[in-house]
């Protein structure tokens, strides 16, 4: 098939390539020049293990363009899928201003073509997370501009960054909201592919399709701040939350999956669609208690480190050189939207402390906020010199087997806060460190100090 992608950012640029590298012929748009010129010269705006090589392949073999023409991409194909961001705005709602600016530049593409005889039905498919109502609103809008050759489709992504690639290429499910059976049949056959083992391509009216996307990240969301309430009890208690959640996750009723405890989630979907639930609830006048109390807590949850630390240290941290190792929202992505570590480094600025700060792949993103108020290493082991403190706030896997003797040696005082729960706290005792993690039963209450 032949098909237009609009947006390519983490989810447009992964949707653009996987789709190529099943065969079909693939146009990636977007409005910024410099993401597209750094596609043109064969590299990647943005890190996704897997992508580059994937991307480059494609292109080689012809079937992966990309441009800023959005009118000569669409006149030489049926499927337009929509991949532009949706952020939360100031009210907490989905800000869809790209949505519509999208369907307007649609829409006056496809009443030129019209015009010139163009008789062809394009078919635009909404892969952007937008509230339940999105896919009637942009049907309404563009009859609204007289175009009659289109149908919308809702057809929501569920892939996680960093393993971005795997997800889309083997889905868990895929969902399509539509109005027509053509479109499903359509749909069905472009995604074949992905669907191979038995996974199900689920076919429901775009209002569910939309809905389907927001219950989801807000159960797994919802997942990660019990856990994380669990761990926080955990701590007080004397209980140890890695074996709690050993013991909880056997029950298959239960599972394993997205009940590790740490430092808050983040990242650009589960805090702004978390939002964007609450923004849908309030709008229809219905209380949503439970997934208020979610992002409740997974703010507090984002104040947990910063709380550890102050109680270690009391009055003398202003001063404290510390070390902080990873900084994207979680490992093997560059991406630090809403990432639990801007809220430490905040936190540990106020305080006055000065921060050597190192992640594989995040540094420069954290650059263009922080500048030269913090210290960037290039390596983990450069982090720690002289470091009062070192604190883990993403998972990377270089950090889970270190050379403690060499970490000792390297810091001034050998006290870790583990955001992720990577090491042992015995272990790490026998080995000379002071050890905090999360929930592993060893915290004070804030009023202890
Ligand atoms: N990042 C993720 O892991 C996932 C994101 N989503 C959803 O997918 C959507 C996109 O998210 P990301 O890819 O992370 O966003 P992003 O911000 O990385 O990329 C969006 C791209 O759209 C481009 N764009 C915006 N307006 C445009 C226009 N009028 N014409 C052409 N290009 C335009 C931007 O320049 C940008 O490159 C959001 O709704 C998000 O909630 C869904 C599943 C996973
Ligand atoms: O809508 C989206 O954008 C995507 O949001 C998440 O994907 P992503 O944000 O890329 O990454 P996750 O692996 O889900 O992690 C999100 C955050 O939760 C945290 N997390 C995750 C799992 C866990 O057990 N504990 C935990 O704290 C991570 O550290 C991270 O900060 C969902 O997992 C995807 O299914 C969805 O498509």
């Amino acid at each position: 098939m032949r098909i237009t992608v609009i947006g390519t950012g983490y989810v447009g640029l992964v949707t653009a390539t996987c789709l190529a590298e099943s065969g079909n012929h693939v146009f990636g748009i977007d409005k910024d020049e410099a993401k597209i010129q750094i596609l043109l010269n064969n590299g990647l705006p943005i890190y996704e293990p897997g992508l580059l090589e994937m991307v480059q392949k494609n292109r080689r073999e012809e079937r992966l363009k990309f441009g800023t023409d959005l009118e000569a991409a669409i006149r030489q194909t049926k499927l337009v899928f929509l991949a532009v961001g949706t952020p939360q705005s100031d009210t907490g709602d989905a800000d869809l201003r790209g949505i519509w600016a999208v369907g307007e530049a649609v829409g006056r593409i496809l009443n030129k073509l019209q015009a010139e005889g163009d008789t062809s039905k394009r078919i635009l498919i909404i892969k952007s997370t937008v509230p339940v109502g999105t896919n009637r609103e942009l049907t309404e809008r563009m009859k609204a501009m007289g175009c009659t050759l289109f149908e919308v489709a809702s057809n929501p992504e569920f892939l996680k960054e960093g393993a971005a690639i795997d997800d889309f290429m083997k889905p868990d499910r895929v969902v399509v909201g539509v109005r027509s059976h053509e479109t499903a049949e359509i749909l069905r056959e472009l995604y074949a592919p992905f669907l191979r083992t038995e996974r199900p391509f689920l076919v429901m009216t775009p209002e569910s399709a939309e809905m389907t996307k927001y219950a989801a990240n807000a159960m797994l969301a919802t997942k990660i701040s019990f856990i994380n309430e669990m761990a926080n009890l955990c701590d007080r208690l004397g209980a140890d939350i890695n074996d709690v959640r050993r013991g909880m996750g056997h029950d298959v009723r239960i599972g394993f999956q997205f009940l590790f405890p740490g430092a808050g989630y983040g990242g650009s979907c589960f805090p702004k669609d978390v939002r964007a639930v609450m923004a849908m609830g309030r709008k229809m006048e219905l209380p949503l208690p439970m997934v208020e109390a979610v992002d409740q807590v997974n703010e507090a949850q984002k104040q947990v480190l910063p709380t550890k630390i102050r109680q270690h240290f009391g009055d003398s941290l202003a001063g404290k050189f510390i070390a902080i190792w990873g900084l994207a929202f979680k490992p093997r992505t560059d991406d630090i939207r809403e990432a639990p570590s801007l809220v430490l480094i905040e936190s540990l600025l106020a305080a006055g402390c000065k921060l050597r700060v190192h992640d594989p792949e995040a540094l420069n993103n954290v650059k263009q906020i922080y500048g030269d108020q913090l210290i960037y290493c290039d390596r983990p082991y450069g982090a720690l010199e002289g470091a009062d403190a070192l604190v883990i706030v993403t998972e990377w896997q270089e950090f889970r087997n270190p050379d403690f003797e060499v970490m000792r040696r390297l810091m001034r005082n050998s006290v870790i806060f583990d955001g992720r729960n990577l090491y042992e706290p015995r272990q790490m005792e026998s080995l000379g460190f002071t050890y905090y993690g999360i929930g592993r039963g060893r915290s004070k209450p804030e009023s202890a100090n």
